[in-house]
């Protein structure tokens, strides 16, 4: 369906994408990067609402950087500062939204009945929490029946009941789209990802399934209890527990496994830690 092909992007001197290329079809792909990697702006190109610096989108094989029509038409993007105006109602401000893009209103009623918002619909949004508002996003986006779902950050700011709730809906709803949604947090991607994309200063580091980044790596987890920190020494410190009796236990990843430590099974957030650990020393 989307064939990215050598994507790159720049602000000024900055470089934001550089060289990014992949080919995604039905499911859900997750956008993994740290603050600044370049995931929103790879999001608002696949949006059409910016045009990369070099590179081009195929959408059924149709270039779509001069010519955006279909590609906008098949996409619906919710941004990381989606505005939700105070006052107005969820009913309304999805009526709203829905009729700008030309669709029907009545698909906005629909998706806010199924995730669970159909009872305060006709409440001002001011009134609602951070996890509601997202769901009312969400429901928004869906509504717009389109093929492609790009969404940045949605599970921003929420908490760990809310995050769920998300998961559960996005992914009970969009089964036979194409979703590609960013995120810093690896609970993300494992809860509901098919395949991650990791982004590290603009450039593609992985594009695989999740499970594969933990069965394939040659680097080696482990956990160690220590006062001293192992820092700069080819090591990345995934994390610090300090303990009940006060000693320290350091979980890392990295060869050779220092003395006294114990190796433990690598976990997802380990491997992309290890991948996007811009202060290692090699
Ligand atoms: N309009 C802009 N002008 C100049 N630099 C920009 C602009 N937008 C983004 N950048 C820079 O480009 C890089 C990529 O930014 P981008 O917002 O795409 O990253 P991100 O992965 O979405 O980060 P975050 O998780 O913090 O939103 C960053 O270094 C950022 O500072």
């Amino acid at each position: 369906m989307l064939n990215i092909e050598k994507l790159s992007h720049r602000y000024q001197q900055k470089v934001a994408l550089d060289q990014i290329t992949f080919h995604a079809e039905q499911g859900i792909i997750g956008l993994l990067g740290r603050n600044g990697a370049g995931k929103s702006t790879l999001l608002r190109i696949l949006a059409t609402l910016q045009q990369p610096s070099e590179g081009e989108i195929f959408y059924h094989n149709q270039a779509s950087i001069e010519n955006p029509k279909a590609l906008r038409q098949a996409t619906a993007y919710l941004p990381q500062d989606m505005v939700y105006p105070a006052k107005l109602s969820a009913r309304d401000y999805i009526h709203y939204l829905l009729r700008l893009r030309g669709n029907s209103p009545k698909a906005g009623d629909e998706w806010l009945e199924k995730l669970g918002l159909g009872s305060v619909a006709h409440k001002p949004l001011g009134s609602y929490s951070g996890g509601m508002r997202q769901r009312m996003g969400l429901a928004y986006i869906l509504a717009c029946e389109t093929p492609i779902i790009l969404l940045d950050e949605p599970t921003q700011g929420l908490d760990p009941w809310e995050r769920v709730r998300f998961h559960e809906y996005l992914a009970a709803a969009t089964h036979d789209r194409l979703v590609l949604f960013s995120t810093h947090i690896v609970s993300d991607i494992e809860a509901i990802a098919h395949r991650i994309l990791i982004i590290d200063q603009g450039k593609l580091v992985f594009d695989g399934h999740p499970q594969t980044l933990t069965t394939t790596s040659a680097e080696p987890s482990w956990q160690i209890e220590a006062n001293l920190p192992i820092y700069g020494q080819g090591y990345t410190i995934t994390n610090v527990r300090r303990e009940i009796a006060g000693s320290v236990r350091m979980r890392g990843v990295g060869l050779p496994i220092p003395r006294g430590a114990t190796r433990v099974a690598t976990t997802l957030e380990d491997q992309y830690l290890r991948l996007t650990d811009q202060e290692r020393i090699v």
